[in-house]
């Protein structure tokens, strides 16, 4: 692996660097693979190694975060469809600590993830915040919010929006977020291990360039969080014009007071220092993990307020909700309706999705329970995905085989089922999603644009 010299050169001095363990570790091709547990629905690592001959260690800044001693297939695993697990790179787990030592996290927060696509922040920020908590997940490239918003889907959870909005809509939202995560984009030099192809597209000037746009999307957020909220600000780039210059520049411009973490020695993780703050480097000749940067600070100055709401939108009224208990635990959901699309929206967040769908473009909140035709409800795919299903819905549990047919959309053909109608397709006791058995026919419902594609398993 031949790094960009000039990249070599410009990390010298740095806190941490070892320019020959750097580029060892670069060649050594002993790459790391990492998962997090979704809380949702499991905590037990032994369902990924059970059976399996693979063997899991924790992840030492994360309660749901492991190290897996070889890559399995992930395309071809249910339990990966089913919204299981996430696969994290392990240094990123770390915005659990940064959080779990800034924040209450059982108080309800309003939280926002600037730069969420495909979702993997957002995802573990939606595990480590209370069920009444928000977390507003954007992205602002729509075919990417797509992906976030699927991503969230399978996470299962009601209590996200998914929002495809430009950083400076948020100065519709003065002083509204407890907590603002900038995963900002970047050069990208801290995945070269895992993403050889990113090495030719690196350069200085694009280092360069991506310096400005996270000042310009620093500075374009930073009004939407209130005063005494947590501010994150990470990037996957070795280069201090990314990292250490950012900070600098943030703790230069705005009225930001400095948070220090307390780190374990043995985790291996490099402070480094801009002024008063300090950033925290992940360096992979250190520890297992790729290349990071994370820096936390506290909002000083005072913030504005959004000024006043008008309610807009109606929940269904109880008779036109009654339907939907045959479908999902309805108790603690109100349900809101855009065309024929009905949404589960948590109760005590009803007011906060109501107001942020007046300010922001919300391409998916709570949870989608399905389209109404004809006062009949066509279950949609979220709705396998969520905790909110009934426990009486019926399933049709599938053999692994059976299973990854499914999930490439071909027929079930040995499948026997025992009832006819809608019922959930199930692996190892999680959904995977919904089917439909007819007379002589299962039709299944997987979402076409998630199908597997691929016909072999590889491993990838
Ligand atoms: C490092 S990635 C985020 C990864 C994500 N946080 C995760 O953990 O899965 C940065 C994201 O910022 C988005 N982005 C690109 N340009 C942007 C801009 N000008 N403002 C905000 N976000 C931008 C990218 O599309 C990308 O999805």
């Amino acid at each position: 692996m031949q790094l960009p010299p000039t990249l070599i050169r410009s990390l010298e001095g740095l806190p941490g660097f070892d320019e020959k363990a750097f580029i060892d570790v670069h060649n050594a091709n002993a790459p790391v693979t990492s998962v997090r547990l979704n809380p949702l629905k499991t905590t037990h690592v032994q369902l990924l190694t059970e059976g399996r001959q693979i063997s899991a260690a924790k992840v030492p800044w994360s309660v749901y975060g492991y190290y897996l001693d070889q890559r399995p297939s992930f395309t071809f695993d249910p339990l990966f469809h089913a919204g299981t697990y996430y696969v994290q790179e392990a240094s990123s787990l770390f915005l659990e600590e940064a959080l779990r030592q800034t924040v209450d996290l059982k108080e309800d927060l309003k939280i926002l993830d600037l730069c969420a696509a495909p979702g993997g922040k957002s995802t573990h920020l939606q595990s480590l915040i209370a069920a009444n908590s928000l977390l507003v997940s954007n992205e602002v490239i729509r075919s990417r919010a797509s992906v976030l918003r699927d991503n969230i889907v399978k996470w299962g959870a009601s209590n996200v929006a998914v929002t495809n909005n430009d950083p400076k809509d948020f100065a519709r939202l003065p002083g509204f977020f407890d907590v603002v995560v900038v995963d900002a984009p970047c050069s990208g030099s801290g995945l070269f291990r895992r993403d050889s192809e990113a090495i030719e597209e690196w350069s200085e000037n694009n280092v360069m360039l991506c310096s400005q746009r996270q000042q310009r999307i620093l500075a374009d957020v930073l009004p939407a969080l209130k005063q005494g909220g947590v501010l994150v600000y990470s990037t996957c780039s070795y280069s201090r014009q990314e990292d250490e210059a950012v900070l600098q520049w943030l703790a230069g411009t705005f009225d930001l007071e400095p948070v220090t973490l307390q780190l374990n020695p043995a985790w291996n993780i490099i402070e480094t220092q801009s002024g008063p703050h300090t950033g925290y480097r992940f360096w992979p000749h250190l520890l297992k993990g790729e290349g990071l940067f994370m820096t936390v600070l506290r909002k000083n100055a005072a913030a504005g307020t959004t000024g006043k709401y008008r309610p807009k939108t109606k929940a269904l009224s109880a008779k036109a909700a009654a339907p939907l208990g045959q479908w999902l635990q309805a108790e603690g959901s109100r349900f809101v309706n855009f065309g024929d699309k009905i949404y589960a929206w948590p109760e005590p967040l009803f007011e906060w999705l109501d107001f942020l769908a007046q300010q922001l473009k919300i391409i998916y909140s709570g949870t989608l329970a399905g389209e109404m035709i004809r006062d009949k409800l066509i279950p949609d795919h979220a709705l396998a995905m969520s905790p909110l299903i009934t426990k009486d819905a019926a399933r049709l549990t599938l053999s692994e085989e059976d299973a990854i047919r499914y999930l490439q959309r071909k027929e079930l053909a040995d499948t026997v089922p025992v009832s006819r109608g809608w019922q959930l397709a199930a692996f190892r006791g999680f959904p995977i999603g919904w089917m439909n058995v007819l007379a002589n026919r299962i039709n299944n419902y997987y979402p076409k644009e998630l199908r597997i594609l691929k016909e072999q398993r590889l491993n990838q």
